[in-house]
């Protein structure tokens, strides 16, 4: 393919779209603006709500998160987003959690510390204290992608990042079992059983077989460091659109067809929006939104081939239930309600049990004081579970109810449903930010892809290869001046 970007003289782009107003999509719009400068416009098509996967639902006059809605301690850029918005974090409200087989509680956190960590101890040895070390070593390698983008440094490819930072160990953990890498540490097969497949049962709705990458970072969503976005964490979406000055267009973007005319090539995208169809030209055009044909973003290639013929693989549907009732605590053997000490039940990969958790949550507004309602009070909880939960399996969650909101998620990748990790760049400034999501699904993981994709086009534009693919950062930051 010759290099026909659209410019010629060195001037910059006039018109940059963004397809879809998740996090990942408003996050590249607000880079591309801090890269791109003032004058370029950046228009920004979604199709639903902005927020995409950061939802809430209102139960009883309170908002609650339906989709993502926890957030590390270390996830900088969601934390320089909130700042920069004027927002405020919610930390995680403390509460216990057990772990369910399906006839009873095999794990429960109590309220000393010290007898949890000897309870651990007896029953899985070491394999705890491993874990952590794990994941603290990966969470440390991770941490470096904020100083290589800080020195503007971007990738052309998942694997060209995720090279940079944890070298071949960190591809060759998109490709191996999570189960495989933990018993190779050392951790027993019980604790895997008990532990870490009830976190990711939680988390990503899949068992132990999801690639060791995703699983870290899954792990890392269990830790006691939690946060959120007081309001909801889609405000942090809308925030980023407006700081960016970007045009929100309401509409689907159908169709993507390249035009050159001598050396420029430009992208013209039809879209559909409430007052019509309609057609724009742009010199730089950014996907946002996963194109795997179960997501159904409706957007076609048209004229030109990208390097796949349809995204192989599947999106994971999770159901999201958000009850507003009385906890059947008799269903996990506690037949007095008043006894349930516990705030989350995780569940073991357990044959017909139809749940993968159920966890008392938090308004998004707690600003104003909030406590945990007693299992003998009407509550707000929310369950998670592969298929959507029918009149009988609700009776043996709930003694009763006064509401139920489901939403239905196509919510994060299947993963082992496809081999190897998309691709960034689809044809010359055409960018695709959702492949990251096949070494881990999180908020944080679409902003670290927007920085990228923002920092990509403009050297692509630029033409400074330099700052592109370069190995041995770590080295080269030292020796920058
Ligand atoms: C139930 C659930 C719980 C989760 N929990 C957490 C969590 O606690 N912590 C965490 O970090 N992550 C969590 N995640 C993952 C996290 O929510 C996602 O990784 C992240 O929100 C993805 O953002 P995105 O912008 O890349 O994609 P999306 O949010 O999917 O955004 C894509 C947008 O593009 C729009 N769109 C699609 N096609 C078109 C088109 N043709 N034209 C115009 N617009 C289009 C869509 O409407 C959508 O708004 C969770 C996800 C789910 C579903
Ligand atoms: C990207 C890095 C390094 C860390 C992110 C850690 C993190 C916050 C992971 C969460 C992943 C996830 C998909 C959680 C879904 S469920 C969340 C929560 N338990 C809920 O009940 O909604």
């Amino acid at each position: 393919e010759p290099d026909r970007s659209a410019h010629v003289d060195g001037a910059p782009p006039s018109k940059i779209a963004v397809v879809g107003a998740g996090i990942g999509g408003s996050a590249t719009a607000h880079f591309l603006r801090q890269h791109f400068g003032p004058e370029v416009q950046v228009d920004v098509f979604e199709k639903g709500e902005v927020g995409g996967r950061l939802a809430t639902v209102t139960v009883n006059h309170n908002d609650y998160e339906s989709g993502g809605s926890i957030i590390h301690s270390l996830n900088l850029h969601m934390q320089e987003f909130v700042k920069q918005l004027g927002l405020k974090y919610r930390r995680s409200v403390a509460g216990k959690t057990a772990v369910f087989n399906g006839d009873e509680m095999i794990l429960e956190e109590t309220d000393w510390y010290l007898l949890d960590l000897f309870r651990l101890w007896w029953r899985y040895g070491i394999s705890f204290i491993r874990l952590q070390m794990w994941v603290e070593e990966i969470m440390e390698k991770f941490m470096r992608i904020y100083k290589y983008q800080a020195h503007g440094y971007a990738f052309s490819s998942v694997e060209e990042l995720l090279d940079s930072l944890g070298g071949s160990g960190f591809i060759n953990m998109t490709r191996r079992p999570l189960s495989d890498s933990l018993l190779e540490l050392g951790v027993s097969q019980r604790f895997i059983d008990e532990v870490i497949a009830p976190v990711m049962r939680i988390n990503y709705g899949q068992n132990v077989s999801i690639p060791a990458f995703v699983g870290a970072v899954s792990l890392a969503g269990a830790q006691n460091n939690l946060w959120a976005v007081e309001g909801g964490n889609k405000l942090v979406c809308s925030g980023l659109l407006k700081m960016a000055n970007a045009n929100l267009l309401q509409g689907q973007v159908n169709s993507i067809s390249p035009i050159h005319s001598g050396e420029v090539l430009q992208y013209q995208l039809n879209f559909t929006t409430a007052s019509g169809t309609g057609l724009e030209v742009y010199d730089i055009v950014v996907l946002a939104t996963p194109l795997q044909a179960s997501v159904r973003s409706g957007v076609q290639f048209e004229g030109f081939t990208p390097p796949f013929d349809q995204l192989p693989g599947n999106y994971h549907s999770t159901v999201a239930t958000i009850v507003h009732g009385y906890l059947n605590t008799s269903f996990f053997g506690f037949p007095d309600p008043r006894l349930f000490p516990f705030a989350s039940v995780l569940t073991t990969e357990t044959p017909d049990l139809f749940f993968n958790s159920v966890a008392s949550v938090c308004p998004v507004n707690i600003s104003t004081g909030f406590r945990r309602k007693q299992p003998q009070e009407a509550g707000v909880y929310k369950v998670f579970s592969p298929q959507l939960l029918d009149k009988p399996q609700l009776k043996t969650l709930f003694r009763s109810y006064y509401s139920v909101q489901v939403t239905e998620w196509q919510a994060y990748p299947q993963y082992g449903s496809s081999q190897g990790l998309p691709p960034v760049e689809l044809h010359p400034n055409l960018y695709y930010l959702n492949g990251i999501e096949w070494a881990g699904s999180a908020m944080e993981m679409s902003s670290v892809a927007a920085k990228n994709i923002a920092l990509l086009a403009y050297h692509r534009w630029n033409r400074q290869t330099d700052m592109v693919d370069q190995k041995d950062l770590m080295h080269r930051i030292k020796t920058e001046l």
